[in-house]
């Protein structure tokens, strides 16, 4: 039986969609059989956070500790846990990893069935919650993770130990927005040299999407934002070139046709990373006929559909789609640190800002100013 407490400490709770934060003392419960309690150190906030925070997540639930770009400490483990110890250095996984479940046993796949149904209600797998506020009102978890808590309880499955040498302030952006993006490239799309590649969005997910296409040599990648200030980070990334569609087309062109011009009919791999569904459209269309694949990362709102001619798809287009950029967290995590220590992976780079975790608010008013790509919350202050 583990002997941990229940611990005292500040979270942020989303208690309405739409309203800001409440930066509040909150209890944690001690974690159950194959559960972990971690010490966040840092987090980032991802589009997705301010995306159900908004209220058009299906699955947003309220009241909630939202947050799943996050790194700590183990403080304690529950029974049953192998993998990791306290102490241990670990990343979130939004993305489990059991290692048994015929997704992870499939090979196919990266989307991990172990947690899942639980974790889109806001619980964890016993159907309950380690979370509560000063009233004993229970708070729900999210996506498995809930890094805006300076503790948290997650599944032993929905953990990786890393190089405890690796910076906790910046491994944390591997928990999503850089992984999503780099995997999607590297592994979702399998792009390889020489091939054409345009993509859509150039916010963290899409310069990263930028970074895997420049590491395996493709010919072409053009980023397609609305917003020119992304322009010089475009091209920091590796892409070749950059097009603003709101004012880089001739008079009556599309964007389609526009990348048709410019990659002879077509391109190889295209990226939604946007979470727009006209765009997404308009990445498939961009697509080569007979071969191009286009990859939906973006997350778009409850009710959205996408649509297109079926034709584009008779001729040879593929729609396909990437979560966590196909990536195993468990598993893959540990090259990605690699990398990222050899200095093969950039990940400093996308951390525009910095805040204490007392001014969460204020980053999630930041994901709506061009000039920021991440902003990384330190949990102590
Ligand atoms: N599938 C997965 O596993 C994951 C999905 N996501 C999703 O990926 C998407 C991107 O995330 P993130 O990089 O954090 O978000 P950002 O908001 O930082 O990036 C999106 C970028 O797209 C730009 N944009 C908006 N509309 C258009 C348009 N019509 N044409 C071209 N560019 C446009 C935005 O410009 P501006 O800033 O001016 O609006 C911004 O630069 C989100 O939908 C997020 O929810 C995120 C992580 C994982
Ligand atoms: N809750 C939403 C779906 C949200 C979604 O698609 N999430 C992505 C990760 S976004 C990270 O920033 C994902 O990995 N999806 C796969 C999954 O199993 O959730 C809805 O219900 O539409
Ligand atoms: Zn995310
Ligand atoms: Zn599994």
């Amino acid at each position: 039986m583990s002997s941990a407490k229940p611990i005292t400490c500040i979270a942020a709770v989303a208690y309405e969609a739409g309203k800001p934060l409440t930066v509040e003392e909150i209890v944690v419960d001690p974690p159950k059989e194959h559960e972990v309690r971690v010490k966040i150190e840092y987090t980032a906030v991802c589009h997705t956070d301010a995306y159900t925070l908004s209220g058009v997540d299906p699955e947003g639930a309220f009241p909630s500790i939202l947050g799943h770009e996050g790194a700590g400490v183990v403080e304690s483990v529950g029974d049953k846990v192998t993998n990791v110890k306290a102490g241990d250095h670990v990343i979130a996984l939004y993305t489990a990893e059991c290692k048994e479940c015929k997704f992870c046993t499939s090979n196919k796949t990266n989307l991990c069935s172990s947690v899942r149904a639980t974790q889109g209600k806001g619980v964890m797998p016993d159907g309950t919650s380690r979370f509560h506020n000063q009233k004993g009102e229970e708070l729900l978890h999210f996506m498995g993770c809930s890094t805006f808590s300076q503790y948290t309880v997650v599944a032993d499955v929905s953990l990786v130990a890393i190089d405890p040498h690796a910076p906790l302030d910046t491994v944390c952006l591997l928990g999503c927005g850089v992984t999503t993006g780099y995997g999607a490239a590297i592994k979702t799309a399998n792009v390889q040299k020489g091939d054409t590649v345009a993509v859509f969005g150039a916010g963290t997910v899409g310069l990263s999407v930028v970074q895997g296409a420049k590491v395996r040599g493709c010919s072409k990648i053009i980023v397609v934002d609305t917003n020119d200030q992304k322009k010089d980070w475009a091209h920091e990334f590796g892409a070749t070139d950059f097009v603003n569609p709101s004012k880089d087309l001739k008079n009556g062109q599309s964007i389609v046709e526009k990348l048709a011009e410019m990659t002879d009919g077509g391109l190889d791999f295209t990226f939604d990373c946007t979470g727009n569904t006209d765009v997404m459209r308009d990445a498939l269309e961009a697509c080569h006929k007979g071969w191009g694949q286009s990859i939906i990362i973006g997350v778009a709102a409850a009710g959205k559909e996408i649509s297109t001619r079926p034709f584009q798809l008779v001729t040879g287009r593929v729609w396909k789609g990437s979560a966590f950029g196909g990536i195993k967290g468990r598993s893959e995590m540990n090259g990605l640190v690699s990398d990222y220590l050899d200095g093969k992976l950039k990940v400093d780079e996308f951390i525009t800002h910095k805040r204490a975790f007392s001014d969460i608010n204020a980053a999630f008013e930041d994901l709506h100013h061009g000039d920021c790509l991440r902003t990384v919350l330190d949990l102590s202050k």
